[in-house]
């Protein structure tokens, strides 16, 4: 039994950590039977929830349901490639079917979910799993995005087969009528840890584009561009509605920052951010060092799960398992984008030019940083 100042304790502490949406706790809500039986049968987490808007004299509610996929790899990293791709499709296909069944809109799988996160090896042979952006995982998702009339957003190593086959980390948008809308490529590479993507791909060309569905207008930043707050703004300024994270990181390295940087996003830009995490250890056939004098090692670490959707009032839901496959689905009313630029009116006082002054001038080679010094500090070098 929970006693009652243990109980507003707890409510307290959620208000504080979880927000609150049209001032209350964000509310669950329930999904049909046939996906939580998926869920029981292929074993994944399912969690539903659902952030609303005030009610407005001009627009209708625009509410749309999302979904996010995070999962572990389904074989070894010495299993054929071929089977690998097929079994991680297999698995993941159990949690599309069960976001379908839900009536979900809009879903988001994980940063190159058709793979092991080999990228920590430097080893060249893991670039077999790329595709061209209308390969096999593609046809694979377009088929289910018909099938459920769903938007997918679709992170893939892709093999750019028109420009001399260099890669890229890709998402190909998928419209609900099974068409390609468009890609991004991941703006900005990370260079730290084992995270040596750099041997493999070069930062994307495809700038900031927002997609606009017939769900909203949508948006992707590749897993490392959320530590970048012009990446974020850069979706912001084009429109984004919905601004998804796929990504693949390690508990040791971001375990404190996952929690803090999309919602900070989400707040700052006025949009809904959908972060996505794998899930679990993934070990590679041949160790590898991390140029730290560490011993050598053969897995990555923990990749820590924990997908969740944050929201422009600054609430945001639960995470998902961290150890776990997941789908996390929620219910968005896009209106709220709108009421909280008008709330707290950022857009007017962001004071752009301040700054675009600032970075055209830093980028010069003859840039002075604006300091300016105690003349204390001149005396006592004297
Ligand atoms: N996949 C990726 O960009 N990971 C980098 C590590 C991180 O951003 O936490």
């Amino acid at each position: 039994m929970i006693i009652p100042t243990a109980y507003a304790n707890l409510q307290e502490v959620s208000r504080i950590l979880l927000g609150l949406n049209c001032g209350k706790p964000l509310e669950r809500i329930l999904l049909p039977e046939v996906a939580s039986s998926l869920s029981t049968k292929y074993d994944f987490d399912l969690q539903a929830f659902y952030f609303c808007a005030d009610e407005e004299s001009l627009r209708q509610p625009r509410v749309v349901r999302v979904g996010l996929i995070q999962n572990s790899i389904a074989l070894p990293t010495t299993t054929p490639i071929n089977e690998q791709k097929k079994a991680i499709m297999h698995k993941v296909k159990s949690m599309i079917d069960a976001a379908g069944a839900s009536g979900v809109n809009i879903i988001c799988l994980q940063e190159a979910w058709m793979m092991p996160f080999a990228f920590c090896t430097r080893e060249k042979r893991w670039c077999e799993f790329s595709e061209p952006i209308d390969g096999e995982c593609t046809q694979f998702l377009q088929d289910l995005a018909r099938k459920y009339s769903m938007v997918i957003v679709n992170p893939i190593l892709e093999r750019d087969v028109k420009h001399g086959e260099v890669l890229w980390n890709t998402a190909v948008i998928i419209g609900n009528n099974g068409n390609i809308i468009g890609i991004h490529r991941k703006n900005h590479i990370p260079r730290v840890g084992d995270f040596n993507e750099s041997t493999y791909y070069m930062e994307g060309n495809t700038g900031h584009p927002v997609f606009e569905t017939c769900y909203g207008k949508i948006a992707v930043n590749i897993c490392y561009g959320r530590h970048h707050p012009l990446n974020w703004l850069a979706f912001g300024l084009n429109g984004a509605e919905i601004v998804f994270n796929p990504s693949a990181t390690v508990g040791e390295l971001s375990e404190p920052m996952w929690p803090i940087e999309a919602r900070n996003a989400a707040i700052a830009n006025s949009y809904f951010v959908g972060s996505i995490n794998r899930v679990g250890t993934e070990a590679f056939p041949n160790p590898f060092t991390s140029g730290d004098g560490k011993p050598q090692h053969s897995d990555f670490g923990h990749f820590y799960g924990s997908s969740y959707f944050s929201s422009p009032d600054a609430s945001c839901t639960p995470s998902l398992s961290r150890y776990r496959d997941g789908l996390l689905v929620s219910d968005m009313d896009l209106n709220l984008c709108r009421q909280l630029k008008d709330k707290w009116g950022f857009r007017m006082t962001a004071r752009y030019e301040l700054y675009a002054d600032l970075l055209s001038r830093y980028l010069k080679p003859d840039f002075i940083p604006q300091v300016i010094e105690d003349p204390y500090l001149q005396k006592q070098r004297q």
